[in-house]
């Protein structure tokens, strides 16, 4: 069976995470989890969370669902790469999103959660969407939702139509013709060690030339910006009067009233770009006239990663044929 769930920006000011709601259990519980194509554990808040952890979120209550199983001696403890985390058990139970249901789906529940959790009261969770080689389930590693729910799909497929600043869609099982214009172009994916790897084929800033590079990156939804090369950003924000990579922001900022360039980037002989307007990602605070860029530096990540700010440019398929690819197209 096919499915289509919303993808549903968390702040209306900026696009820093989306959650997708789904229910787990019998009768259903309903929770609004970030989907993350970087990461391949499910975990929710629950009842399990201490108190003093949770604040707003909704939480998943195994002990209320009658299709609940402790999937005993089981325990997870996952790292984000901001440096946040989480860490508890396990159960198995229904859990449905978009109509697509799984029966037996391994949800971890949270014993214990970082501060930027309990402090994100929109996020109830993740779902992991990397490769299951991923997932931190010890002893036993558990398959995503994906994996689990790809034997009954019509195509082993996902799609990301993430949206500036609006809803978007994630599809399973189908590719929605009408979410994109002209072609998809298939690029191979390297699954060691379970991220969504692809070689991007260059880039070019604004109108100017493209420069051919083979750019090693991780498409990940549940990253909000895109951290490239050092050379890449710094022909970037070279374009944009008074860009500066500040240690003080964290990364680099300019006058909110400049005009940027949009970027683009190649995928195989084709290209997607990214318009100026999802880079001119956030104010810093709010009515500062310092804008925080939606392109980074990945210098210090040792990755390159393909977030929201490049994904929602494009129409993306995930691919979790043998052998895996992901495709791009403009829409
Ligand atoms: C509070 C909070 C922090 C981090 C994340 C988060 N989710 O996905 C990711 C990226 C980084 C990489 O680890 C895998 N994908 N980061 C979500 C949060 F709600």
């Amino acid at each position: 069976e096919n499915g289509s769930a919303a993808a549903i920006p968390i702040d209306p000011r900026f696009d820093i995470a989306y959650v997708t709601p789904v229910t787990i259990g019998t009768p259903p519980q309903t929770l609004y989890l970030d989907f993350d194509t970087g990461s391949s554990d499910l975990w929710v808040f629950s009842s399990h969370t201490p108190e003093s952890q949770v604040r707003g979120q909704r939480i998943y209550s195994p002990e209320k669902s009658s299709t609940a199983k402790l999937l005993a001696g089981h325990t997870w403890s996952i790292l984000y790469g901001d440096g946040s985390g989480s860490l508890g058990n396990v159960y198995t139970d229904n859990f449905t999103v978009g109509g697509v249901t799984v029966t037996s789906q391994a949800v971890q529940t949270a014993q214990q959660v970082s501060y930027s959790f309990t402090s994100q009261s929109e996020i109830h969770g993740l779902v992991g969407l990397g490769f299951s080689t991923l997932n931190t389930v010890f002893p036993n590693g558990q398959l995503t939702f994906f994996d689990n729910a790809k034997s009954t799909l019509d195509s082993p497929v996902f799609t990301a139509d993430l949206k500036w600043k609006k809803e978007g869609t994630y599809d399973f099982g189908f590719i929605d013709e009408t979410k994109y214009t002209g072609e998809i172009t298939y690029l191979p994916v390297q699954t060691d060690p379970g991220y969504w790897t692809f070689t991007s084929s260059g880039y070019a800033v604004g109108d100017g030339a493209f420069h051919p590079a083979s750019i090693v990156g991780i498409a990940d939804t549940g990253t909000s910006l895109t951290y490239l090369p050092a050379e890449v950003v710094t022909s970037y924000w070279g374009q944009v009067d008074g860009a500066v990579d500040s240690d003080y922001y964290g990364g680099y900022v300019f006058p909110c009233s400049s005009k940027l360039p949009s970027f683009t980037f190649g995928v195989g002989p084709a290209n997607i770009t990214i318009p100026a307007s999802y880079i001119n990602y956030a104010q810093i605070t709010e009515g500062s006239p310092v804008c925080f860029g939606g392109l980074q530096s990945s210098s210090w990540l040792g990755v390159n990663i393909w977030g929201d700010v490049a994904l929602k440019a494009a129409f993306v398929v995930f691919n979790g044929a043998n052998p895996p690819t992901i495709g791009w197209a403009k829409k």
